[in-house]
C-alpha cells in the first residue's frame, strides 16, 4: 500500500476507534483537543489525496453511534455536528466563506455559549412532549424519552403560544458540575470508576437502562434551536425568545453581533467569565441569525455552512514543582501530590504562595497519580514543569522543562518506603502501580475513611456526622471504629471544637458542638440503628463489597450471623458473588477484630436481620446462562422473573446483544428488540418455554 494511503487508513482507524469509546463508551482516550488535532491531520491529507479517502472516514460523519438497548428513531431534519477551529484567524476565513455564500447581503450572527454535554432532540405533538432522542449517527439515534423526562426544567407541555402542531427542539443535555461532583465521589466510595468529566458523566447518564437512576443524577438541558415544517419563525433570535416564553430553558447568555469582530469580542469576553458558570462549556458557537441565509449557505453530510465554533485551548502554564506529598487514602493507597507555585514566587514559603491561574481558579496541588506516574515524568523537586487542567476540572503535569535545571537547583524525588501517616513499612502487589499502607487498624486516614465510609449516605446515612465531625471526634479520642459511634454521650460531645482548613482554597471553618449540634448528631446515630441489614453490610467496608454485592448477601443469607457463617462454596453459590469476593468476605469475618466489633454493634441493637424472607437458591439449572427479560408475563412480573433466573444461577442482562443466550418474551414486547434478537440469533422463550426450563424437562 502507499505510505500516504496507510496513513490515512491508519488515522481513520484510531480515529473511529476514539469516536467509538466517546459515544459507546462515554470514555475519552484522548483529550478532545488532541482529537480535533489529529481529525484536522486527516482532512488536510484526505484534501490533498483524495483518491485514498476511507468509506468509513470520520471526517465526512457525525460522529456518534446508535445503541442496542434502545428503540431507534429516525429524525425528522439529521443532527449535524459543528465545523470548529481553535483560532481567531480561522473565524476570519469562516465569515469571508459566509459572504461568498449570500453575496452581497447584509447578515447578523447569534453567539452562544457551547455548552459540554450531549446533543438532544424533542418532539412536541399537540404541546405535548412525545419523543426524546439521541444524535446518534446523525440520521437516526436513540429514544430515551423516558429518561429526559427526568429533566425537571424541561416542558412535559408548553404553554400555548400558536405554535404548528408538531415541532422539534434541541438542546444540549448536561450535569452541572454539583451532580458530577457528587456522583464520582459515590463512585469512588464505591471503589468503582470515575467519570473524566460532567459530559462524559452525562452521556453515560443518558444512556442507562434505569430512568429512576437516571433521575438521581440531577440532569438539565439547555435549549437552544426550534424546527418545524412550516414557517414559524424568520430568525433564530425570534425562536430563541419566543422558546424562553413557552417555558424552555433557554440557554442564557446569547448575544446578537453584527459581524465576526464583535463575535470574536464575544469569545473574548467568556474565555474567563465562563468558569463561574455552574456548567462545564467548551467554546462558543457562531451561527447565522437568519432562516432564509442558513437555508441558503446549506451544509455539508457533517456541519450547516452557517455556523461554527469556536473552541477554547485548554490552558497549559508553566509552574513550580515545590515539593512532593503523600497522601494516605481510605483503602491504604498512597498517592503523591504535587505541591505547585506560580513561576515567580519561587522564593516564597510554600503555605504562603498563590498557586498558577488555571482555567479560572488558583491551582497550588496536582495529582500525580502513582509511583510509576512519578519515574515516567522524571520529576525533581525545584523542576519547572508544565500543569493543564484535563476536562478543566483535574490540574495534572503535563512535563517538565528539563532546560531550566540548568539555571537552578532541583532535588530528585524518592517514594517513601514507609507510611507518612503512621510509619508502617509501604507494600506494593505484584503488578500494581500502587503502594499501600498495610496498617489499617492503627494508620488515621484509614481509620477516619473507615468511618466516613460507615455514615455515608448509601450506608448508614448519619448526615449530621458529616463535614470534618468525624475528624474532630477521631481527633479527640472518642471514636476509632464505627462501632465507638452508638457509645458517645450527650456529655462527651457538647462544648468540642475544630477549625477546619481547605487544603485548596486555604479558607477556614469553625465547627463547634452547641446543643443542637450535638442532640441531632445523636438522633443521627440513633436512627442508623433501624438502617436495613444490606446498608450494614455496605457499611462494614469489606473489600470488594459494594452496595449492589451487600444487596444481594443480605437476600440469599437473611442475616449477619447466617453470612458470617458462610462456607466459601456457600458464597460463590451466590449469583455474581466470585471467587475474590468469597474470599474477601471469609477472611473479614475470620478476623476476631471484626467479630469483637461486631458483636459490639449487635449489642447496640443495629439489624442483623432481614426483614424479608431470604432467598433460596433453587437450582443450578441456569447456570451460566443470560437472559433479557421483554413484555408483560401471566404468572410473573419482571422482577419475579429475575429473582426466578437468579435463585436458578442465571444472570438478567438489561440489552440484547450477540452475547446474549435468552430472550424471555412477554406480550406487547418492543418490535425492535424481538427483530435485534432475531438478527443476532438470540433463543426467542416463551413464558411457557422458561417454566419448562425449569422443571427439566
Ligand atoms: N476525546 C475523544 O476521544 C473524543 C472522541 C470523539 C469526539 N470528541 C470531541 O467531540 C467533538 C465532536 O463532537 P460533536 O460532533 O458533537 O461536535 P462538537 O461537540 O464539537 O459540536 C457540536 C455539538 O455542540 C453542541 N452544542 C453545545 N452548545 C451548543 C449551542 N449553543 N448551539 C448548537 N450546538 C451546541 C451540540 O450538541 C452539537 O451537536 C470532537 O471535535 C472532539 O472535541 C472527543
Ligand atoms: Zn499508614
Amino acid at each position: 500500500m502507499n505510505p500516504i494511503e496507510e496513513q490515512i487508513k491508519a488515522l481513520s482507524n484510531r480515529l473511529n476507534h476514539y469516536n467509538d469509546r466517546y459515544y459507546r463508551d462515554s470514555v475519552s482516550e484522548i483529550s478532545d483537543q488532541e482529537f480535533d488535532a489529529l481529525l484536522k491531520q486527516l482532512a488536510e491529507l484526505e484534501k490533498l489525496h483524495p483518491e485514498f479517502r476511507q468509506d468509513d472516514t470520520p471526517t465526512q460523519r457525525v460522529g456518534g453511534t446508535i445503541n442496542k438497548s434502545f428503540e431507534t428513531v429516525y429524525h425528522r431534519f439529521p443532527m449535524l455536528s459543528l465545523d470548529n477551529t481553535y483560532s481567531e484567524d480561522e473565524l476570519r476565513q469562516f465569515d469571508i466563506r459566509v459572504q461568498k455564500g449570500i453575496p452581497g447581503e447584509a447578515y447578523e450572527y447569534i453567539c452562544e455559549l457551547k455548552f459540554d454535554g450531549i446533543s438532544l432532540s424533542f418532539t412536541y405533538e399537540n404541546e405535548v412532549l412525545k419523543r426524546g432522542v439521541t444524535r446518534g449517527d446523525g440520521k437516526r439515534g436513540d429514544d430515551i424519552t423516558h429518561n429526559v423526562k427526568t429533566i425537571r426544567s424541561l416542558p412535559l407541555r408548553v404553554k400555548d403560544g400558536g405554535l404548528p402542531p408538531v415541532f422539534e427542539v434541541r438542546g444540549e443535555g448536561f450535569m452541572p458540575f454539583s451532580s458530577f461532583q457528587r456522583l464520582n465521589a459515590d463512585l469512588e466510595e464505591l471503589g468503582e470508576q470515575v467519570y473524566a468529566n460532567p459530559r462524559n458523566a452525562a452521556s453515560g447518564a443518558f444512556k442507562l437502562q434505569d430512568s429512576s437512576e437516571t433521575a438521581r443524577r440531577n440532569l438539565d438541558c439547555y435549549i437552544y434551536s426550534f424546527l418545524s415544517d412550516e414557517d414559524t419563525f424568520q430568525t433564530h433570535e425570534e425562536s430563541l425568545n419566543a422558546l424562553k416564553k413557552m417555558g424552555f430553558n433557554v440557554s442564557p447568555g446569547w448575544k446578537k453581533c453584527q459581524n465576526i469582530e464583535e463575535a470574536i469580542g464575544y469569545i473574548r469576553e467568556w474565555q474567563e467569565k465562563r468558569f463561574e458558570l455552574p456548567l462545564a462549556t467548551d467554546g462558543i458557537v457562531i451561527k447565522i441569525n437568519s432562516y432564509a441565509q442558513q437555508r441558503e449557505l446549506g451544509a455539508t453530510a457533517k456541519s450547516p455552512r452557517w455556523a461554527i465554533s469556536f473552541k477554547y485551548q485548554a490552558e497549559n502554564k508553566p509552574a513550580i514543582l515545590r515539593k512532593v506529598t503523600y497522601q494516605v487514602g481510605r483503602t491504604g493507597a498512597v498517592t503523591p501530590v504535587a505541591n505547585l507555585s506560580g513561576i515567580e514566587e519561587r522564593e516564597i514559603p510554600l503555605d504562603k504562595v498563590k498557586g498558577v491561574h488555571l482555567s479560572g481558579s488558583q491551582v497550588k496541588r496536582a495529582t500525580l497519580h502513582n509511583a510509576n506516574e512519578l519515574e515516567r515524568l522524571g520529576l525533581r523537586e525545584g523542576d519547572v514543569v508544565f500543569v493543564e487542567k484535563s476536562g478543566e476540572i483535574i490540574p495534572k503535569i503535563t512535563g517538565v522543562d528539563i532546560a531550566q535545571r540548568e539555571h537552578f537547583e532541583t532535588v530528585q524525588v524518592v517514594f517513601p518506603a514507609s507510611c507518612p501517616e503512621c510509619s508502617a513499612r509501604l507494600v506494593r502487589n505484584e503488578g500494581e502501580a500502587v503502594w499501600y499502607c498495610p496498617n489499617e487498624r492503627e494508620c488515621p486516614p484509614q481509620i477516619k475513611g473507615k468511618i466516613e465510609h460507615f455514615i455515608h449516605r448509601k450506608a448508614m446515612n448519619i448526615e449530621s456526622l458529616g463535614e470534618g465531625k468525624i475528624e474532630l471526634l477521631f481527633d479527640r479520642h472518642l471514636v476509632k471504629s464505627p462501632a465507638d459511634l452508638y457509645d458517645l454521650t450527650y456529655e462527651q460531645l457538647f462544648g468540642l471544637e475544630k477549625t477546619l482548613v481547605n487544603e485548596e482554597t486555604g479558607k477556614t471553618k469553625k465547627i463547634s458542638f452547641r446543643e443542637k449540634t450535638v442532640e441531632n448528631i445523636l438522633k443521627g446515630i440513633d436512627l442508623s440503628r433501624s438502617m436495613p441489614l444490606r446498608n450494614l453490610l455496605f457499611a462494614l467496608g469489606i473489600r470488594f463489597v459494594g452496595a449492589t454485592v451487600a444487596e444481594k448477601l443480605a437476600a440469599y443469607f437473611g442475616s449477619m450471623e447466617k453470612l458470617q457463617e458462610a462456607s466459601y462454596e456457600a458464597l460463590i453459590a451466590v449469583p455474581e458473588i466470585g471467587d475474590k469476593i468469597a474470599w474477601s468476605i471469609r477472611a473479614y469475618f475470620d478476623d476476631p477484630v471484626n467479630r469483637q466489633m461486631l458483636e459490639r454493634l449487635r449489642i447496640s441493637g443495629l439489624q442483623f436481620e432481614n426483614d424479608e424472607k431470604p432467598l433460596e437458591i433453587e437450582s443450578e439449572l441456569l447456570a451460566g446462562k443470560t437472559f433479557v427479560i421483554s413484555g408483560v408475563f401471566q404468572h410473573f412480573d419482571r422482577d419475579e422473573l429475575k429473582e426466578k433466573i437468579e435463585v436458578n444461577g442465571g444472570k438478567v442482562l438489561s440489552g440484547v446483544s450477540g452475547k446474549l443466550n435468552y430472550l424471555l418474551a412477554g406480550d406487547n414486547m418492543g418490535p425492535s428488540k424481538l427483530e435485534k434478537a432475531q438478527k443476532l440469533g438470540v433463543t426467542i422463550l416463551s413464558e411457557d418455554e422458561f417454566l419448562g426450563m425449569l422443571s427439566g424437562a
